[in-house]
C-alpha cells in the first residue's frame, strides 16, 4: 500500500483478496482479462466503494468475492480463512443489486423476512445465525430494519405500490436482515434519478454505519463512491489504480488516469508534475480586477450554465497547454457568450499528479506561467 492509503478503519483484517485474476473464455483465441492482479482488504465495519469507468472489472471483481464467477489465479479470504472452493450460500455474504430482485407477490415484510431465512450455514455474527428465528424474533427484527431504512409502517405494503427508492431501501434491509458479515452491493442506486441517488448514498452509509456492516460498494459514479464510503479504491483495465479515503484520494489521484477520472479537468505543464486543474479550479476574472500571481489567459465563452446558484462558463481557453476547451466559474456573472474574458486559477483547487512524459530528475518541459 502507498502512503496515501491509510486505514480508514483500525480493526481486525476482514476480507483479504491477492492478486486475483478473473478471466472469460469468449470462445475466441483472446480470453478477457476482467481482474488483472488485484490485492485489496477490508477491514471490519468499514465500506469500500470500487470505482471506475464501465468495463473496468468491478463487478467482476465483487462476482469473484461472493463466490459467483471463478477465480483463474489468487486468493480471496475472509479473517484470514481461504474461501476457495466454499459456494456463494455458504460464505455468509450478503448481495444486493441494481434493481433490487425483491419477489413482486410478497409484501415489504415478507421480503425483509425472506432475508432471514435465506443465509447460509456458515454466514454472520450476529443472533439470527442459521436461519432458524422464532416468528416473534422474525416480526422484531424486521421492524427493526424497516425503520433503520426509513420505512417504518411500511411492512403490510405491496412492492408493486413503491417507488424505485423505496425499492432499493427494502432490498437493503432484506440484505441485511440475516446479519450478513459482508455485503457486497452492485450499483444498488444506479437505476435512480441523481437527487434520490444523492439522499440514499447518504442513508446508505448511515445504515452501514449503524450496523456496523462491512461492505463492498461498486459504483460508477465518483460522488456516490465519496459519499458512501470509509475509502475509495479505484480501479482502470482491470488493475488497481489507487486505494485512499476520498479526502486523501481527491487531494493526492496520484496519477493523470485517476484525476481525470475524478473530475480533474485539465493537465497543464507545472515544475513538479502536472497541475491538474480541480473541476472548480478555474475562474472568470470579473472585468477591471487585478491580476492574480497564480497567472491569467484569454478566452472565449462558449456556453453559460446557471446551476446550483453558480454560473459556470465553457471557455475556449488560451492557456498553458494551448487553446484548449474549459469551465470556469463566474461568481460575478459576466460572462456572456461570445465574449472575450479572462480566467485565473484557483491553486487551492488543483493538485499535482506525476507526469509520465517526464523522467525524474529533467527540468520541467514548460512553466505554467501565465499571461497578462
Ligand atoms: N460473462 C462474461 N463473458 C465475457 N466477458 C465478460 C463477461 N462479464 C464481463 N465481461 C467483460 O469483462 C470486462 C469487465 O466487466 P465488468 O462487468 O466486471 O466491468 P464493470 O466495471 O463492472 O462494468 P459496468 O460498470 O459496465 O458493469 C468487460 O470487458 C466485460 O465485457
Amino acid at each position: 500500500m502507498s502512503p496515501t492509503t491509510p486505514r480508514a478503519t483500525p480493526g481486525a483484517g476482514a476480507l483479504e483478496v491477492q492478486d486475483l485474476v478473473v478471466r472469460y473464455d469468449t470462445g475466441s483465441r483472446q480470453a478477457v482479462q476482467a481482474v488483472d492482479g488485484v490485492t485489496l482488504d477490508v477491514a471490519r465495519g468499514e465500506t469500500l466503494a470500487l470505482l471506475g469507468p464501465s468495463g473496468c472489472g468491478k463487478s467482476s471483481l465483487l462476482r469473484a468475492v461472493a463466490g459467483l464467477e471463478p477465480v483463474a489465479s489468487g486468493r480471496v479470504a475472509w479473517g484470514g480463512d481461504d474461501l476457495d472452493g466454499v459456494p456463494v450460500h455458504r460464505r455468509g455474504f450478503g448481495l444486493m443489486f441494481q434493481d433490487g430482485q425483491l419477489f413482486p407477490h410478497r409484501t415489504v415484510a415478507g421480503n425483509v423476512a425472506y432475508g432471514l431465512r435465506s443465509r447460509g450455514g456458515s454466514g454472520g455474527d450476529g443472533p439470527a445465525g442459521g436461519g432458524r428465528v422464532s416468528r416473534a424474533e422474525r416480526d422484531g427484527r424486521v421492524a427493526e430494519l424497516l425503520e433503520l431504512v426509513g420505512l417504518a409502517g411500511y411492512g403490510d405494503r405491496a412492492v408493486a405500490t413503491l417507488s424505485g427508492g423505496e425499492r432499493q431501501r427494502v432490498a437493503l434491509a432484506r440484505a441485511l436482515a440475516p446479519r450478513p458479515r459482508l455485503l457486497l452491493l452492485d450499483e444498488p442506486l444506479s437505476a435512480l434519478d441523481r437527487g434520490l441517488r444523492e439522499r440514499l448514498a447518504a442513508d446508505v452509509r448511515a445504515v452501514l454505519h449503524a450496523t456496523g456492516t462491512t461492505a463492498v460498494f461498486v459504483t460508477h459514479d465518483q460522488d456516490e463512491a465519496f459519499t458512501v464510503a470509509d475509502r475509495v479504491a479505484v480501479m482502470g483495465g482491470g488493475r488497481l489504480l489507487r486505494v485512499a479515503t476520498p479526502e486523501a484520494l481527491w487531494r493526492e489521484p496520484g496519477s493523470r488516469e485517476v484525476a481525470s477520472f475524478l473530475g480533474y479537468q485539465a493537465f497543464w505543464p507545472a515544475d513538479d508534475g502536472l497541475l491538474a486543474v480541480g473541476p472548480d479550479g478555474l475562474r472568470v476574472v470579473a472585468p477591471g480586477a487585478r491580476p492574480t500571481p497564480d497567472g491569467v489567459w484569454p478566452g472565449t465563452v462558449a456556453e453559460v450554465v446557471f446551476r446550483g446558484g453558480t454560473a459556470r462558463a465553457t471557455v475556449d481557453l488560451d492557456g498553458p497547454a494551448g487553446l484548449q476547451r474549459v469551465v470556469a466559474v463566474d461568481p460575478a456573472g459576466a460572462a456572456t457568450l461570445g465574449a472575450d474574458v479572462r480566467v485565473t486559477l484557483d491553486r487551492d483547487l488543483c493538485t499535482v499528479v506525476p507526469d509520465p512524459e517526464r523522467a525524474p530528475g529533467l527540468p520541467a518541459r514548460a512553466a505554467a506561467d501565465g499571461r497578462g
